[in-house]
């Protein structure tokens, strides 16, 4: 279980998140919305600590994630990979190089300086492209793949650092709605195969809704929706996105009637 208690990151006086609190069930696929500027990076970069938090705690099966330093601190950014939406490869390194550098946290040093990695660990970077039904290119460069190949590499990487959660940063913002496809199916794959606990932010509504079984809205820097996607109303998505909201919201309505759908939480949406 993922816990997060009054989780603020401040840059000056401006609060990015704000006071967030929430508790993440192991193997579940979450969806973190809001529009631009809510809080999404900031509070997906502060669960790999990526980004410091100013105030509250994290913790992950009980260990406070927040007090980790040194070497513990790496084990844990490698036990919540991060996906992000530029793809983060190494264009001039072949695919299979990419998919080990997963395993740096676990490997010596001088084995990946001189490309000796572990055949145990190429066994297992083959197989997590495989997964993905990208095998076939493991020798090729990685900047000669397409946005969405890139980015199945791109978590072929994170499930080869064989993490507990996948922190995925707006994975599909750069791809076109084929490759959207493709890469929100691998996440999925993630999570329904493997188990392994999703949080993903995600801009589009209509993908929130097909693909999490749960989604948390933030407007600025605060939590203000937390429920299943069912919840989440229209009238409810239109005060978290404002002006966006027709962008977001889609063609077709998901939410069933005579659900009960819970109020935003008293906060003032930017
Ligand atoms: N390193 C930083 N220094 C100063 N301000 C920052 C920094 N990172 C984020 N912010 C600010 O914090 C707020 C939240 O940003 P964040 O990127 O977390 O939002 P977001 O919801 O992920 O937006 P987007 O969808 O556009 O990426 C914004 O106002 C942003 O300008």
């Amino acid at each position: 279980m993922l816990v997060v208690e009054g989780l603020t990151c401040r840059f000056g006086s401006k609060a990015a998140v704000d006071g967030a609190s929430f508790s993440v069930e192991r193997g579940s696929f979450v969806g973190v919305i809001g529009r631009s500027g809510a809080g999404k990076s900031t509070l997906l970069r502060m669960l790999n600590r990526l980004a410091e938090p100013s105030e509250g705690r994290i913790l992950f099966e009980g260990v406070d994630v927040t007090a980790l330093q040194g070497r513990e601190l790496r084990q844990w950014r490698a036990r919540s990979a991060m996906i992000f939406q530029q793809f983060n490869l190494i264009g001039r390194l072949d695919v299979l190089t990419n998919v080990l550098m997963g395993r740096l946290s676990e490997v010596p040093s001088w084995r990946s300086l001189v490309q000796m990695w572990p055949e145990q660990d190429r066994a297992l970077a083959i197989s997590a492209l495989d997964q993905f039904d990208m095998a076939s290119y493991a020798a090729q460069r990685a900047d000669q793949l397409s946005g969405g190949q890139q980015q199945r590499v791109a978590i072929a990487r994170a499930l080869v650092q064989q993490p507990d959660i996948v922190l995925a940063d707006e994975p599909i913002a750069s791809l076109d709605p084929r490759n959207t496809k493709i890469v929100m199916d691998a996440l999925l794959r993630i999570n329904k195969h493997f188990g392994i606990t999703v949080l993903c932010n995600l801009h589009s509504l209509d993908l929130a809704r097909s693909y999490c079984d749960r989604l948390i809205g933030m407007a600025s820097g605060r939590v203000v929706f937390d429920g299943a996607p069912a919840m989440l109303t229209d009238q409810i998505a239109r005060e978290l996105y404002d002006l966006e909201a027709d962008e977001v919201l889609g063609a077709a309505s998901h939410v069933p009637h005579g659900l009960p759908a819970p109020a935003l939480a008293g906060v003032a949406v930017a």
